[in-house]
Parts: C-alpha cells; sequence; structure tokens
C-alpha cells in the first residue's frame, strides 16, 4: 500500500500544484468550461491517465464545472499517487 505523506510533504508538493487545495486529505480543483459538452469531453480525458496510474479522481459535474478530488482510498489519505495524478491532470485542458 502506498505510504502516507507528512504534512510537510503535502504543503512542499501543494506549493507546485497550481490551482489546487488540500482539504479533508484529499487534492481538490474545480474547472469550468464553456459548457455541458466540453466538460464531458474533458472528463473523458481523464480516463486514459487515471486507468494507467490505476488511481483515479473522485469526479463531480455541474453543467458545464467540473471538481476533481484525489486522495488514496486504501491509506485514508494523502500518498505520491495522489500528486502524481493531480499533476498529470493539471496538464488537461
Ligand atoms: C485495486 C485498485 O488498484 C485499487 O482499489 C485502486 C483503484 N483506484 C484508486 N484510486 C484512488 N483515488 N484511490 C485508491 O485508493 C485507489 N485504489
Amino acid at each position: 500500500m502506498a505510504q502516507l505523506l507528512t504534512e510537510k510533504e503535502i504543503e512542499t508538493q501543494a506549493s507546485l500544484l497550481s490551482g489546487w487545495t488540500v482539504a479533508d486529505k484529499k487534492l481538490e480543483i474545480t474547472r469550468k468550461f464553456q459548457d455541458f459538452i466540453q466538460a464531458i469531453e474533458f472528463v473523458n480525458k481523464l480516463v486514459e491517465p487515471s486507468e494507467s496510474a490505476g488511481h483515479h479522481p473522485d469526479i463531480e459535474i455541474s453543467y458545464n464545472r467540473v471538481k476533481i478530488q484525489v486522495t488514496t482510498h486504501d491509506a485514508g489519505g494523502l500518498t505520491q499517487k495522489d500528486f502524481d495524478l493531480a499533476a498529470v491532470i493539471s496538464q488537461i485542458n
């Protein structure tokens, strides 16, 4: 099982992620798109990297907004897997 990160490690790594917040042991970002179709197109782009990583975000879609939360459920908090996936998601438009 992936190792939980320390508070210091979380703080350091979160500072490198633009637009993400840390709350309740999760990384979170909300992206806003032109419309529902573009929001769904973005969500579909999350499939491949998530499957490749074997690590999957929690996704909430509200019309043109997509809220993404990443945490390691198996470990009960934030691990390196979460920051790695968040960095990949940050590159997707
Ligand atoms: C067996 C499978 O690899 C695990 O259940 C994976 C699947 N995807 C996952 N995704 C996330 N975000 N957290 C996990 O703990 C997790 N576990």
